[in-house]
């Protein structure tokens, strides 16, 4: 981390076992932090043994109430939430789990985009039309994480550039970003479209190009 970045703290570690409702079932320790720079709650989860390799498996994933827990198919965010558990578990890392609903934006915000969003903008134009910018996302309390726990190298499992991009210019070093897997429904496909377009994400839409108006 960068020597202006302030250092944060473990606060507790417990252990969670987990149970989805397709059956995966996979330990995992939570754990909070004290002195993180935007005072949010920010969890991060460890699956499997992350010292098991030079490089741990770490996601940055940004909270999404409906994509999360209420399953909305407007997004691809409950399933890469899924599979991010899995990947993690299977080779050792860390699931930070950052209280950035809506790209930052907040919950209600979001929600005022996904009504414009269906008038025509896209999610990105939605949000510039609520006077609010396109991502306002910062990984600095994602970084403080990682250094509170000890990891300081890393493949980074995310199809988003400036996720790697911010954590290196914190300091951190990204090995290698892992893509995800392609999530597409016929609720999503605009979006991922936008994702594509817009800010570069490496999904692989070319599949399902012809189902994209
Ligand atoms: N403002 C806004 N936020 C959205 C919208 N759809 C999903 N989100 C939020 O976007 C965040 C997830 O970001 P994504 O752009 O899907 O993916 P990413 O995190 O940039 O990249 P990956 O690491 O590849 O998943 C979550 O906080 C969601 O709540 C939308 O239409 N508008
Ligand atoms: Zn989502």
């Amino acid at each position: 981390m960068t020597t202006s970045t302030p250092a944060a703290a473990v606060r507790t570690r417990v252990r969670i076992p987990l149970r989805f409702p397709d059956g995966f079932e996979v330990a995992t320790e939570a754990i909070t932090f004290h002195g993180l720079v935007d005072g949010a709650e920010h969890v991060a989860l460890v699956l499997g043994d992350p010292t098991a390799t030079p490089t741990p498996l770490v996601r940055l994933h940004s909270e999404c109430l409906t994509g999360d827990v209420f399953g909305s198919a407007r997004c691809d965010c409950g399933p890469q939430l899924r599979e991010a558990t899995e990947r993690i578990a299977a080779t050792g890392g860390v699931l930070l789990y950052l209280r950035q609903e809506g790209r930052g934006i907040g919950l209600y915000n979001k929600l005022d985009a996904y009504a414009l969003q269906d008038a025509g903008l896209d999610t990105y134009e939605a949000n510039l039309a609520l006077g609010l910018p396109e991502d306002a996302r910062d990984y600095t309390a994602a970084a403080q994480m990682l250094s509170a726990l000890g990891i300081a190298e890393l493949d980074l499992l995310t199809n988003n550039p400036d996720k790697a991009q911010q954590l290196r210019a914190l300091g951190l070093s990204v090995s290698r970003s892992v893509p995800t897997g392609v999530h597409t429904n016929p609720s999503n496909l605009r979006y991922l479209h936008a994702k594509v377009q817009h800010t570069h994400h490496t999904i692989d839409l070319a599949p399902v190009a012809s189902l994209v108006g």
